[in-house]
């Protein structure tokens, strides 16, 4: 099958347990909890979204007729080339709305490890090593097990106490980065220390000012 791609980039992974970890970041047009239109945004399912993710036309963008050829592109972004351990974070938008077992296959053949960030309403196809779900207030939730949930603080239609006993290894609350930022940096802190199951996750790129 086809993919589309708004951009393929290196940086550091910025959020959660992986944070600081040199990654190439892939990220697929496209979501199903929003169209990206920001006259959408107020009767969209996700409405805090960070990100755009609308079409092809960033760095590296474009549709990739087959897995091979969008795997060969996300290598070529690896900054070190033949110097491991490689690793690629599939992101979007939503990611598996395109994610399949042959990009998967075509990234392992590659070296790279892989995970992804998804929203958790879709199923991860086996086979990818580091799943993060953040689940979002409104939405279904289906991708209950994982590496790591991210559960963006506050919601207040999604409590933390409604994840927290899923099957994942480890629990973080990602402030909401909004005109409060820093009222939900606080709050979160506050949650964090009374819960100690969480851990904060702050967006380190966006402080450090990387992508
Ligand atoms: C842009 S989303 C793309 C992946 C997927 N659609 C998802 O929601 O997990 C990447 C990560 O950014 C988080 N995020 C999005 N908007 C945010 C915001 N305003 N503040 C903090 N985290 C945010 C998401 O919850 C997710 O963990
Ligand atoms: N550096 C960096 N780390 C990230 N972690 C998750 C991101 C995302 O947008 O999915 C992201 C991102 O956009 N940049
Ligand atoms: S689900 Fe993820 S990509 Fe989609 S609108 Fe929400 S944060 Fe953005
Ligand atoms: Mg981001």
């Amino acid at each position: 099958m086809s993919y589309t791609v708004k951009e393929i980039f290196p940086t550091l992974q910025g959020e959660g347990a992986q944070a600081g970890r040199t990654a190439v970041f892939c990220r697929f047009a496209g979501c199903n909890l929003w169209s990206g239109l920001e006259r959408d945004r107020a009767q969209a399912t996700c409405r805090f979204c960070d990100t755009d993710f609308i079409g092809t036309d960033g760095v590296n963008g474009g549709r990739f007729a087959d897995a091979a050829q969008l795997a060969d592109a996300i290598s070529r972004a690896w900054p070190v080339p033949d110097t491991g351990p490689a690793f690629v974070v599939f992101t979007g938008g939503e990611p598996l709305l395109q994610l399949d077992d042959a990009l998967i296959a075509a990234m392992h053949a590659r070296g790279f490890e892989i995970a992804v960030e998804t929203n958790g309403t879709l199923p991860a196809p086996t086979g990818i090593d580091w799943v993060c779900v953040s689940p979002k207030a409104g939405a279904p939730l289906v991708q209950k097990s994982g590496d790591e949930l991210k559960l963006v603080y506050p919601q207040p239609d999604l409590l933390p106490e409604q994840v927290a006993d899923l099957n994942f290894r480890q629990f973080w609350l990602q402030p909401m980065d909004n005109a409060e930022r820093n009222h939900n940096t606080a709050a979160a802190v506050d949650y964090c220390m009374h819960h100690p199951q969480w851990r904060l996750s702050l967006q380190t790129h966006k402080l450090i000012g990387i992508p």
